[in-house]
């Protein structure tokens, strides 16, 4: 696949492995002090993962964790829109929108975004739409039902196949609405309506969906499938973070979602090396 994804008015090589930093900014993620005070911390926090070396930086106004409570429209704009006017006046690094609220797309595109990220795939009523007016690239992630019911007893015959067949069928929704392949990034969506073995093998089998000839988005950091099998409570899942962003590198993901930015750069820094030599 053509490996520049155009975001905006900066391009991405992806013929190279990408960092993009996690940027919450969700009341449970902010500290207790007022807007302001939140505000300036997020763009330190953008700052300070820019400077690690992300690439994007993924601003999400919406707690997408199993169980997350619904946040409206509104509550989710006031908390994402100033974040992402003060990252685009401040930083040089590529914004992606981790939203699923056609409002929330179009301001965000309006101020300076150059990805929307969309872990519902644009299945809510005028995000299609919304998403191919901004003209931005858009992450597909697979997901079933919501947060609160998403993770009781998911089942599939073949986790990897019918990820698969989800991916094309929404990459096929895109095409209808003009959103061309040339602007689609591709994701499986670890921990979204998956069991543990439902994750691990999908990671395992995360090569077949090259056969959609898109760049993969993989966002394994911290995550429960990590804490299950270390046994690791979710401040204690750096390494095995780590491991998975090696994996996923060598399984040809291009771009790593994650909240340890430096420590994912010297990952993808050492296989670039080991790639690069004779
Ligand atoms: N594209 C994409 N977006 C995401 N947003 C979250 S929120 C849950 C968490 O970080 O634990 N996960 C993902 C992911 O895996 N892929």
């Amino acid at each position: 696949h053509p490996a520049r994804l155009s975001c905006g008015s900066r391009v991405l090589d992806l013929s190279r492995p990408h960092v993009m930093g996690i940027l919450n900014v969700t009341p449970d993620s902010f500290s207790d002090g007022g807007q302001h005070a939140n505000l300036d911390a997020a763009l330190r926090h953008a700052q300070a993962m820019v400077a690690a070396g992300a690439t994007l930086i993924d601003v999400g106004g919406e707690s997408t964790r199993p169980g997350a409570r619904v946040v409206s429209p509104l509550e989710e704009l006031e908390r994402v829109a100033p974040v992402v006017e003060a990252i685009a006046r401040e930083l040089d690094v590529v914004i992606s929108v981790d939203t699923s609220t056609p409002a929330v797309m179009r301001e965000a595109a309006r101020l300076g975004a150059g990805m929307i990220n969309d872990v519902r795939s644009l299945a809510r009523d005028g995000a299609l739409d919304a998403a191919s007016d901004s003209g931005l690239p858009v992450c597909l992630m697979h997901m079933r039902g919501e947060p609160a019911d998403m993770q009781n007893a998911p089942r599939y015959e073949d986790v990897t196949a019918e990820v698969r067949s989800f991916l094309e069928a929404r990459m096929q929704a895109c095409a209808s609405v003009g959103i061309g392949a040339e602007r689609i990034v591709l994701d499986p969506g670890f921990g979204f309506a998956k069991t543990v073995a439902h994750n691990l093998s999908l990671f395992k089998r995360m090569e077949s969906l090259h056969a959609l000839g898109r760049p993969l988005l993989v966002g394994v950091s911290r995550k429960s499938m990590i804490g299950n099998v270390l046994g690791r409570d979710v401040n204690d899942r750096l390494y095995g973070s780590l491991a998975l962003a090696a994996l996923a590198v060598d399984k040809g993901a291009r771009i790593l979602r994650v909240h340890d930015v430096a420590q994912t750069v010297d990952v993808v820094r050492m296989i670039a090396a080991v790639e690069a030599a004779e």
